[in-house]
C-alpha cells in the first residue's frame, strides 16, 4: 500500500493522531470500533512499539481485540480493568452538544458500557460526522434476537406515539442473514430523519421490552478531534469549551500500514 491517504483518510488519521496525545503512560484505555478508531488502535501499537509506552486496552468488539492484539497493545477485559481513565472512539454523527449516533459498526452495546466506564470519553471524527441535529444517519438499537418482530412493533407504535416523524425501522442484514453483534444480538436500523429530543428517545428506546441498547450517547463524550483532508484539526471540549486547532502531518510509517496490506 503507497502512502498517499484519500482526503477521508488523512481526516480520521489526523483526529486519531491528536486524541492519542491525551494517553499518559500506565493508562487503561477503551478502544473503540470502526475506521477512525482503528487508525487510533495502529497510532496506539506504534506508540507502545517505538516509545514503550504501557497501557492496558480494553476493546469494544471482536474487531478490535484482533486488530490491538496484532499491533502489540496489552488487550484485558473490561471486569479486569474495572474503571478506565479514557476512551477514544469514532461516531456516525456528532452534535454541537457531542450528542452522538453510534452503532453503524454494530458494536454500540459494548461501545456504550465501555465508554460510560470511563472518566474521560473522546470521539474521533472527520468533519462529515458534524450535525445541527442527530438522526440523519439511521439509529441502530441492539434488540434480541427472540421475538424482534414484536420489538419492531413495539419500536413503531412507541415511535407513533412520540410524534417521531421518519418512523422507517430496519432489519440490518450481513448478507441474507440477520446481523449478529458480538452480544449475538440484531440490530434494528431507525430511519428518522430528523430527531427532535434525543435524551428523551434514548430514555423510551430502552424501556421497550427486547432492547438492550440504542446508539444514542448522551453526555458521554468530552472532547472530539474533529479531522479535515487537509491535516487540519480541531479539539473541542465541552467541559470547559475550549476549541484549539492543530495541523498534523502524516507519516508514512511501515508500522501503521502494517495491517492494510490487502
Ligand atoms: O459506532 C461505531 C461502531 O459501532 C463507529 O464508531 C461508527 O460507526 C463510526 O465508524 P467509522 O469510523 O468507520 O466511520
Amino acid at each position: 500500500m503507497s502512502g498517499e491517504l484519500s482526503p477521508i483518510d488523512q481526516a480520521k488519521f489526523v483526529a486519531a493522531k491528536k486524541a492519542v496525545e491525551y494517553v499518559e503512560d500506565g493508562m487503561r484505555v477503551g478502544l473503540g470500533t470502526g475506521s477512525t478508531a482503528a487508525w487510533m488502535v495502529r497510532c496506539l501499537g506504534e506508540m507502545v512499539r517505538e516509545d514503550g509506552l504501557r497501557i492496558k486496552g480494553v476493546p469494544t468488539s471482536t474487531r478490535t481485540a484482533a486488530l490491538a492484539q496484532e499491533l502489540g497493545i496489552d488487550v484485558v477485559s473490561l471486569d479486569e480493568a474495572k474503571w478506565l481513565d479514557l476512551t477514544i472512539d469514532g461516531a456516525d454523527e456528532f452534535d454541537g452538544e457531542l450528542n452522538l449516533i453510534k452503532g453503524g459498526g454494530g458494536a454500540l452495546l459494548q461501545e456504550k458500557i465501555v465508554a460510560t466506564a470511563s472518566d474521560q470519553m473522546i470521539v474521533i471524527a472527520d468533519v462529515g460526522k458534524e450535525v445541527e441535529s442527530l438522526g440523519h444517519f439511521p439509529l441502530p438499537i441492539e434488540v434480541i434476537p427472540f421475538g424482534w418482530q414484536t420489538t419492531r412493533a413495539l419500536v413503531e407504535e412507541m415511535l407513533v406515539s412520540m410524534d417521531v416523524l421518519g418512523r422507517d425501522v430496519t432489519l440490518r442484514m450481513s448478507g441474507d442473514r440477520p446481523y449478529v453483534t458480538d452480544e449475538g444480538n440484531h440490530i434494528l436500523d431507525l430511519h428518522l430523519g430528523r430527531i427532535g429530543n434525543p435524551r428523551q428517545l434514548s430514555m423510551v428506546l430502552n424501556q421497550v421490552p427486547g432492547v438492550v441498547e440504542n446508539g444514542l450517547f448522551i453526555d458521554i463524550c468530552d472532547i472530539v478531534c474533529v479531522g479535515y483532508g487537509d491535516g487540519r484539526v480541531e479539539v473541542r471540549d465541552i467541559n470547559d469549551g475550549t476549541v484549539r486547532q492543530d495541523r498534523l502531518d502524516f507519516v508514512e510509517s511501515d508500522n501503521l500500514f502494517s495491517d492494510l496490506s490487502d
